[in-house]
Order: structure tokens, then sequence, then C-alpha cells
């Protein structure tokens, strides 16, 4: 089904990815009805769909404030959310808004990463963890505030999810002196943070005789906009729920 008509807002306006929604907005000639930075009232009347990188406080605040507006609508309200660094607990309240929207949530809105995800997912659940070890790694501008970004926390969840474990259960996100021998079946995290690295991730398979590299590289923040802008338009022929970027993508 063709989206209908879609009324754009945006939340976090004034960041980097805030202006590279609006440009991409701006370009592909869609209406955009609200923009709302730190300490604004939200007003999603005449919004359709939310497209929201901020931070998970932010985020959640916004569906709070929405709780409830979105049930008399002939369609759900669309909340595409990109922000990253929300807690387990976060996580779950958002989910609990999906009742009544439809929310659309990835730490990483292209398609090469999501489809990078599931080339990993396969990797690992034919690479057995006694021979094979994963680490994760990615660098990013340096202002960016967590860490592992949203996007290596994806991958080691598509690693472990293909070894059929937990990802808590065999994180390591830090190391730092004698820190023993790695553990079969961990599965490293090592972040970088310097100058204006839009964002860059490689999966690492190392065995004792060879080295199976997956990675990703973003060229330009727009990417993430687009993507974000094609879930958004997806989300409008949806029920309401929580969905992800797989969902959107078919993959
Ligand atoms: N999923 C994906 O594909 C991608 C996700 N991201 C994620 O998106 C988020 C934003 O990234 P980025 O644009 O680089 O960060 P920025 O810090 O540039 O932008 C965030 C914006 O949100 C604003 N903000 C903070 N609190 C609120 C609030 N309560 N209500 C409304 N706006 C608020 C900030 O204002 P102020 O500066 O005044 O605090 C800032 O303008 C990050 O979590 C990042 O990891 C980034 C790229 C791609
Ligand atoms: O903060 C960023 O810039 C990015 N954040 C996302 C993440 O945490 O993975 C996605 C992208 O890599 C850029």
């Amino acid at each position: 089904m063709a989206a209908p008509a879609t009324r754009f807002a945006v939340n976090g306006y004034k960041g980097r990815m805030g202006q590279a929604v609006i440009k991409v907005l701006d370009e592909t000639k869609h209406t955009m009805s609200a923009k709302y930075e730190k300490g604004d009232m939200f007003d999603l009347t005449r919004t359709d769909a939310v497209i929201d990188f901020s931070t998970p406080e932010a985020s959640l605040s916004l569906l709070e404030a929405c709780a409830g507006e979105g049930l008399a609508r002939p369609r759900p309200l669309v909340h595409v959310i990109g922000s990253t660094g929300f807690t387990p607990e976060q996580r779950d309240e958002l989910i609990r808004f999906a009742d009544e929207v439809v929310i659309i949530q990835s730490g990483n809105f292209s398609l090469g990463v999501n489809l990078l995800m599931g080339l990993l997912k396969q990797a690992a659940a034919r690479l057995a963890a006694e021979d094979w070890d994963i680490e994760i790694v990615e660098a990013h501008h340096r202002r960016k505030v967590d860490a592992p970004s949203g996007t290596a926390l994806m991958l080691g969840e598509a690693a472990a999810y293909g070894r059929n474990v937990r990802l808590d259960e065999v994180k390591v996100a830090a190391r730092d002196g004698i820190t023993g021998a790695r553990r079969a079946g961990d599965i490293g995290f090592s972040v970088i943070r310097g100058g204006g690295i839009v964002g860059e991730h490689s999966a690492v398979l190392a065995s004792e005789d060879e080295i199976l590299t997956l990675s990703h590289s973003a060229r330009d923040r727009t990417l993430f906009a687009r993507g974000a802008i094609q879930a958004a338009l997806w989300g409008r022929t949806q029920k309401a729920g929580f969905y992800d970027m797989q969902d959107v993508l078919g993959l």
C-alpha cells in the first residue's frame, strides 16, 4: 500500500541529525508541520509522523506528552526514533507506548548496516565460538555522548543471536590492565572517538589462522535521515506496534 500524504515533525531539530532530516525533507518536497528542541511544548495535532534523533529522555518525554492523543486519529501517529543510549529499562518503557502509536526504533537507519546485521548473524552461527572470537569496533565523531554506539550494540545482538546466547552474558565493553586471557565466546567492543567521523563499524571474526572482517562506513548523515523518512512512510501503512528497520526493509 502506498503511504498516504504525510506531515512530518522533527524532534531535536537543532542537532546534527535534526538538521540532516530537515535538509532531506526539504529536498524531497515533504511537508514539515512542526519542529521541536529542548524546552518546547509538543503539539502533534497537525502531524502524521515524528522523526526523533535526540536523547533517550527526550524521546520518552515526547511519547509521554502525546500519550492518548493518537487514539482519536484515523491512522496511528508514527514515531521514528533514532536516539541511542537507551538503558534496558528505558527500552521497556518505549515499548509500552506502542499500544496506540507506530514506533519504529533503530540504532541505525542505513540499508548497509541492516544488511550487515544479517550477514553477521549468519557468520556467527556458522563459525564455532571455541575457534572464532568476535569483536565489534566502532568509530565516531568527538561529540558523540554514548558508547558503545547503538549500531555496535545491534551488531553485538546479531552476533549473539547467531550463537544462540544472550549478549549481556558475553558482552565485554572495556579492557584495561591485567584482564586475563580472552574467554571463548565473549563478544568484545572497542570504541574510537575523534574529529568528525560520521560512523564506522566493523565486526572482526578471528580464528588462529584467519580473520574475517565485515564492515560498514557511513559517509554522510543524510544517509540516516533518508532511512528514517523511508521508515516513517512505511509506518503510515502499519498498525500500532513496535517495529525496527529490519521490518521496514523486509529483512
Ligand atoms: N539511528 C540512527 O541511524 C542514528 C542515530 N543517531 C543518534 O541520534 C541522536 C542525536 O544525534 P546528533 O544529532 O548527532 O546529536 P546532537 O546532540 O547534535 O542533537 C540532539 C539534539 O536533541 C536536542 N535535545 C536534547 N534534549 C531534548 C529534549 N528534551 N527535547 C527536544 N530536543 C532535545 C539537543 O539539544 P541540546 O544540544 O540543547 O541538548 C540537540 O539539538 C544520538 O543519540 C545519536 O546516537 C545519530 C545518527 C544516526
Ligand atoms: O551519534 C552518531 O553520530 C551516530 N549514532 C548512531 C549509533 O549510535 O550507532 C548511528 C551512527 O553510527 C551515527
